[in-house]
C-alpha cells in the first residue's frame, strides 16, 4: 500500500498557511488490510478510516458514482486497484486534488499549484456535479482566501449555477449545509460567501429571503440597498471577530420585524421568515433564538436613548439580562454592526447605553426586599418596580451627565 498526504494540507502548506488538520488516501489496499492494522472504520459502508495512534483520516482510493438525489444517494467504488489520479480527478477543486508522497514529493496532475499561483478556484473534472454541496464548498473558499486574491473561475462559475438550477441544492441535508454555511460564516469574507452564491444563482435556492433583499432599498437618506448593506454587515461582523451566533443574527437582522413587547410570547415569531430559515437549516439553538430576538428588538436598540423606561426595562427584561447577560450583549453587538456598517467611523453610543442600563439593573439587590418581609409573588413584584425605578434612575443620571 502507498499512502499519500491530500487536500487541504497540501494546498495551505504550499499557500503558507498553518495545516490544521490532515488527510490521507491509502492506494492500492482494502478496508480488511487497513482493519488488521489496526486502523478504525469511521462508517459502516465509507471507506475512510482513523489511524489507531494520530486519530487522523485515512481513506482508500475511491471512486465515486452517484445513484441518486442527494447525500444518501452516493455509492462508493473502493478498491486496490484505484489509482491516485482517478482519486483526485473526483475531488471538488484543482488547488484541493494535489497529493504528496512520503518523500515530500507534490503529486499534480490537475493543475492544481498553477490555479494557486493564479489565485483561482476551479474544479477538476465533471464529477464536481456529483456532489453539489460543493457549490457551497467553493463560496466558502472563496470567504476564505478572498483576502489573497481567489475568485471562482469562470467555468465553475458556470458549473455551480446548473447545479443551483437543477434544484439539486434543495435536497442536501439541512445538517451538512449548515456546517457549511457556519464554516463560512466564520471565515473572514462571509460577504464573499453570499456575494459568490449570489453570483451563480445559488442564493436564491438556498436563501430567497436575503437574496430579495438585493431588490430592496432601505429607508436610508443615502438609498442604501438592503442586500448590500447585509454584505457590509457581514464583513464588519468578521473585521470584529463577532461570534457565530452574531453573525447568523445579523445575517438574518434585514427580515425581521419589530415584535410588540406586551405579547405573552413569541408566538408570531414562530412563522416570521427568521424562523423559517433558521428551521430550515436546523441551526443550533443559540444561534436561532438570537437571530429571532435580535430581528424582533433590533429597531429598539437604534432608539434605546429615547426609549421610555417602561419599554427599555421591558426590554432588559425580555432578555433575561440577569440569567443571559452574554446574550444581550451579543444583541447590542448585533445593532452596532448594522449601525456602523457603512459609516465608518460613526459612534454607536446606544452600546454602552443599553450595557449601562443593564448593568444598573442587575445590582438591585433582592436581599434587602427580603428583610423588608416580601416574599412570594410580592418579592417578584416588588423587584419589578425596584428594577424599573433603576432604568428611570440610570436615564436620569445619563441626562445629567449629557447636560
Ligand atoms: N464535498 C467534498 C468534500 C471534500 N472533498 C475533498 O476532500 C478533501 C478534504 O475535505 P475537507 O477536510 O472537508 O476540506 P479541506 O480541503 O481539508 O479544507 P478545510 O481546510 O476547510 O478543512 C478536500 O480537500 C477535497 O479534496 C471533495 O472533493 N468534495
Amino acid at each position: 500500500m502507498r499512502i499519500y498526504k491530500v487536500g487541504g494540507a497540501v494546498r495551505d502548506r504550499l499557500l503558507g498557511r498553518p495545516v490544521t488538520e490532515v488527510d490521507w488516501v491509502v492506494v492500492g489496499s482494502s478496508a480488511e488490510e487497513m482493519q488488521a492494522k489496526g486502523f478504525r472504520p469511521v462508517g459502516a459502508d465509507f471507506p475512510v478510516f482513523l489511524h489507531p495512534v494520530t486519530g487522523e483520516e485515512y481513506a482508500l482510493a475511491r471512486t465515486e458514482r452517484k445513484s441518486g438525489r442527494g447525500y444518501g444517494g452516493f455509492t462508493f467504488y473502493a478498491s486496490p486497484e484505484v489509482t491516485l489520479e482517478e482519486d483526485l480527478i473526483r475531488r471538488d477543486l484543482t488547488i484541493n486534488a494535489m497529493a504528496e508522497d512520503e518523500r515530500g514529493q507534490l503529486i499534480d496532475p490537475y493543475g492544481g499549484q498553477a490555479d494557486l499561483a493564479a489565485r483561482q478556484l476551479r474544479h477538476v473534472s465533471p464529477a464536481f456535479a456529483e456532489d453539489p454541496l460543493r457549490v457551497l464548498r467553493v463560496a466558502r473558499f472563496a470567504a476564505r482566501y478572498a483576502e489573497l486574491g481567489f475568485s471562482v473561475a469562470p467555468e465553475t462559475r458556470a458549473l455551480m449555477r446548473q447545479l443551483a438550477e437543477s434544484g439539486e441544492l434543495l435536497a442536501l441535508t439541512p445538517e451538512r449545509s449548515w456546517k457549511e454555511i457556519a464554516r463560512a460564516l466564520m471565515e473572514p469574507r462571509p460577504d464573499v460567501f453570499l456575494q459568490v452564491l449570489r453570483d451563480c444563482d445559488a442564493l436564491k435556492e438556498l436563501f430567497p429571503e436575503i437574496d430579495r433583499l438585493f431588490d430592496e432599498t432601505l429607508p436610508f437618506e443615502d438609498g442604501t440597498q438592503a442586500g448590500k448593506h447585509t454584505l457590509e454587515v457581514l464583513h464588519r461582523c468578521a473585521a470584529h471577530a463577532q461570534p457565530l451566533t452574531v453573525r447568523w443574527a445579523c445575517l438574518l437582522m434585514p427580515l425581521g420585524q419589530t415584535a410588540d413587547l406586551d405579547a405573552p410570547s413569541s408566538e408570531t415569531a414562530r412563522t416570521s421568515p427568521i424562523d423559517i430559515v433558521s428551521t430550515r437549516y436546523k441551526v443550533p439553538r443559540d444561534c436561532q433564538e438570537l437571530a429571532r430576538l435580535v430581528g424582533e428588538f433590533y429597531s429598539l436598540g437604534h432608539q434605546a436613548m429615547s426609549l421610555p423606561a417602561q419599554t427599555l426595562f421591558d426590554l432588559l427584561q425580555h432578555f433575561d439580562i440577569y440569567r443571559r447577560p452574554e446574550r444581550f450583549e451579543q444583541f447590542v453587538a448585533c445593532c452596532a454592526m448594522d449601525a456602523q456598517s457603512g459609516h465608518e467611523g460613526h459612534a454607536y453610543p446606544q452600546a454602552e447605553y443599553l450595557r449601562g442600563a443593564a448593568e444598573h439593573v442587575r445590582a438591585v439587590q433582592v436581599k434587602p426586599l427580603i428583610e423588608q418581609g416580601y416574599k412570594g409573588a410580592e418579592l417578584g413584584e416588588a423587584l419589578k418596580r425596584e428594577r424599573l425605578e433603576a432604568v428611570r434612575q440610570y436615564q436620569r443620571l445619563y441626562q445629567d451627565n449629557a447636560n
